[in-house]
């Protein structure tokens, strides 16, 4: 290519940009003038609508037809609607922290980078921030596709109050990190107990004999390892960066599609978008065929179910509780229908929420 086409081609460039940013400018401005209009509806209206942004991202991959994946278009759309929204008012995110982990991660992946956030020292503490209203929302792991539920995350939606507003897949990506570069110095590994069950069948054949300590999150692992000499964490390469450690090993995970599922919290309910989820919590009479009626109010509406979690109830011995999740908004026939036939027979139905699905 000569010279001559190289600067052709940047002025073009430069011609386009100055497109997309007025563009952009425009598009914040209409953000503001949304604003205006929801205060003429609500004296404190929600600026975050999950199901709107939704729907944005589903038209983006719809009308995608060029050389970037889907993924990247989203993503850049998703900074955007977060510049806009930050136009309007900045929402404020709790997330398991410290800074590091998997779960800020998550939030930025949702939310964008224009936010504020709140770094909680347990899962519980993030349920707090938001209950108190020092957040607006708050992410919290629920499952992951290697080692299942996240029960701290379960045990808690047991006595919240809180909705859940939507849902967001990471890939995980375990990383072994250290101070040194030498393997062979290291005699005590730090990790989340999760990480550590996922990465179990590596341990075992690299690091078997080496002392392993569970810590509140992957980043405060990261955080020790980078005080202590001869400690090594488990944690994904954003906390190697923030706490300047080597990566030892990568992709370390036991299983390659290792994916983890967060769910955000807050306290709106919000609209069906026709591609939703509805999470439930569920008591059941310890009698026969209870299970088996639970599904059948499933079956009998044609509700897909995609998740079942039981935890022991901690209210008597040998009780327990489930975790349900199904296709379908609380607002559709279908659900409403079945729900009021499951709380026909059980002891509890608790609405967790309804949500716009994750684009998977
Ligand atoms: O449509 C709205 O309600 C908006 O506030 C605008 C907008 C956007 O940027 O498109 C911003 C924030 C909301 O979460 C959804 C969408």
């Amino acid at each position: 290519m000569s010279k001559l086409d190289l600067t052709a081609i940047r002025a073009k460039i430069d011609d386009v940009d100055t497109q997309i940013q007025t563009l952009i400018t425009q598009r914040a401005n209409l953000a503001k003038e949304v604003a205006q209009a929801k205060y003429a509806e609500e004296k404190q209206p929600n600026f975050y609508r999950p199901e709107r942004e939704a729907e944005i991202l589903r038209q983006v991959i719809q009308r995608n037809q060029g050389v970037l994946p889907d993924e990247t278009l989203t993503l850049i759309f998703q900074e955007i609607m977060s510049a806009c929204r930050a136009v309007q008012k900045p929402i404020v995110v709790a997330f398991l922290g410290p800074a590091g982990t998997y779960s800020q991660t998550a939030v930025f992946k949702h939310f964008g980078h224009s936010i504020q956030t709140i770094a909680a020292q347990t899962i519980e503490d993030v349920f707090h921030e938001v209950e108190i209203g020092n957040a607006e929302y708050g992410v919290v792991p629920i499952e992951n596709s290697t080692e299942g539920g996240v029960n701290q995350t379960l045990d808690c939606f047991v006595k919240t109050t809180l909705k859940v507003c939507g849902e967001i897949d990471l890939p995980i990506h375990h990383c072994l990190l250290a101070m040194t570069q030498d393997r062979s110095s290291i005699t005590r590994i730090y990790a989340h107990q999760q990480s550590f069950a996922q990465c179990r069948a590596w341990l075992n054949a690299n690091m078997p004999s080496i002392e392993r300590i569970t810590v509140n999150s992957n980043a405060e692992a990261a955080r020790r390892a980078s005080n202590e000499i001869g400690t090594a964490a488990i944690a994904g390469e954003t906390a190697a960066e923030i706490y300047h450690l080597h990566v030892l090993s990568a992709h370390i995970e036991d299983h390659v599609h290792n994916t983890t599922r967060f769910v955000v919290l807050g306290k709106q309910d919000i609209p069906a978008t026709g591609q939703d989820k509805t999470s439930l919590y569920l008591s059941l009479p310890n009698k026969m065929g209870s299970l088996y009626h639970l599904l059948e109010c499933f079956v009998k509406n044609a509700i897909n179910m995609s998740k079942i979690e039981s935890r022991p109830s901690r209210q008597t011995a040998w009780d327990y509780v489930l975790f349900v999740d199904i296709e379908g908004h609380i607002q559709d026939t279908t659900v409403s229908k079945a729900i009021q036939e499951l709380q026909a027979q059980t002891a509890v139905v608790k609405h967790l929420g309804s949500y716009p699905r994750v684009l998977r």
